[in-house]
């Protein structure tokens, strides 16, 4: 539980100042970020798990990227469908779950592609996915066939992207199958609980090389590739999604009242602007992050909670 102390800006007077203001507030915010996901074992961006191989996560999340190798951009995210799927949301997911079910007119916005929010029983009418999911593919060409399948957790979805278990990986060389056995067994480095078989984020691991044919193929057109339902760099947020969040932020006559913002390094736009709109709309802010440095900037009525937002979360919205 969290408890007050200096160094995390948690005091019972701010816990207690916290609590009246929800009690008193009815519409209600909230912007959550890949640390709120950190206790349930899945990486963040910016922290070690910013890493992909010898990639920047952000740097394979892009058209661009896609278009270039499709297979290894297919592997990163089978990576993280297969490590998403193993994972289990925890307290602070269930406790924003259960607020939405107390006060109606709460809205969370999050950037996660995770599912963990969904998979805690958050109500899909008070979820806006910012960028997208994981378990949802689409037709890589949105214009043209505009395919989109919604909540497909086939793991792996095609067998190709199947996560190579040690000693069977089909380019490696006999040296290293060997080190990979006895590596895995030996140092016990693999030993990321939420992967089943070698742990291919490490570029120690040969990757298996995949023939196009092999890859996920849109089912409607039958020759353009599916891809990740994720909103990627460069890429607009679904109007729709923009439209809705407008509507509830904005609605004439309304205040928000409270501005919750959870694991979030706040460097991706549009996503980090809502913070601010809903400061315009009369919110007072409250920030969850185990980073010191995200209590900046902060005005006097805000509150900072510095810490796990899967222990800080759930003692907050009790
Ligand atoms: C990098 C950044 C500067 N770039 C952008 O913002 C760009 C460009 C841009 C647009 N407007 C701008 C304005 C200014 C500057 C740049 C831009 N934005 C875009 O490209 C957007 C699209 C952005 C969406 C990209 N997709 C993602 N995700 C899906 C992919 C995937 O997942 O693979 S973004 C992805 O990165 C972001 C990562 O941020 P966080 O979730 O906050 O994670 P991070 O690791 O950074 O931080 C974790 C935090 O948690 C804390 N923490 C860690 N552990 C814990 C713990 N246990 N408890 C509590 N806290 C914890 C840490 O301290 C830390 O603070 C998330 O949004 C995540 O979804 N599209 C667009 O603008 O389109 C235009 C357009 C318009 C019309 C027509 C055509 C085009």
């Amino acid at each position: 539980t969290a408890t007050p102390s200096s160094t995390t800006g948690i005091t019972q007077s701010s816990i207690d100042s916290f609590h009246a203001h929800l009690s008193q507030s009815t519409r209600i915010v909230a912007l959550l970020g890949a640390g709120l996901s950190a206790s349930s074992g899945l990486p963040t961006f910016r922290g070690a798990g910013g890493l992909w191989r010898t990639h920047d996560a952000t740097s394979l999340a892009t058209p661009e990227a896609f278009g270039r190798d499709p297979a290894f951009v297919w592997q990163f995210y089978s990576y993280r469908r297969h490590m998403a799927l193993n994972a289990k949301p925890n307290a602070a997911h269930y406790a924003l779950a259960e607020l939405s079910r107390q006060k109606p007119a709460f809205l969370t916005l999050s950037q996660n592609v995770d599912g963990l929010s969904p998979r805690a029983g958050h109500p899909a009418q008070q979820l806006q996915l910012l960028h997208g999911s994981l378990y949802d593919v689409k037709c890589f060409d949105q214009r043209g066939c505009g395919y989109i399948e919604r909540n497909n957790f086939t793991d792996p979805i095609v067998p190709s992207l199947a996560i190579p278990q040690g000693g069977q990986d089909p380019t490696a060389s006999a040296e290293q199958l060997e080190i990979d056995s006895s590596d895995q067994v030996a140092t016990g480095t693999d030993t990321n609980p939420l992967i089943q078989g070698l742990d291919i984020s490490d570029d120690k691991h040969a990757l298996p090389s995949i023939p196009l044919h092999d890859l996920p193929r849109c089912p409607r057109c039958k020759h353009q590739l599916l891809r990740p339902g994720i909103v990627w760099f460069g890429e607009a947020l679904p109007s729709q999604t923009l439209a809705e969040i407008d509507t509830f932020i904005k609605k004439p006559g309304t205040t928000i009242d409270l501005m919750l913002v959870i694991g979030t390094s706040s460097a991706v736009w549009p996503a980090a602007g809502y913070t601010e709109i809903a400061r315009n709309r009369g919110a007072r802010v409250a920030v969850i992050n185990m980073d010191p440095e995200s209590g900046r900037g902060l005005e006097a009525d805000d509150w900072f909670f510095c810490g796990d937002a899967a222990e800080i979360v759930p003692e907050l919205l009790r």
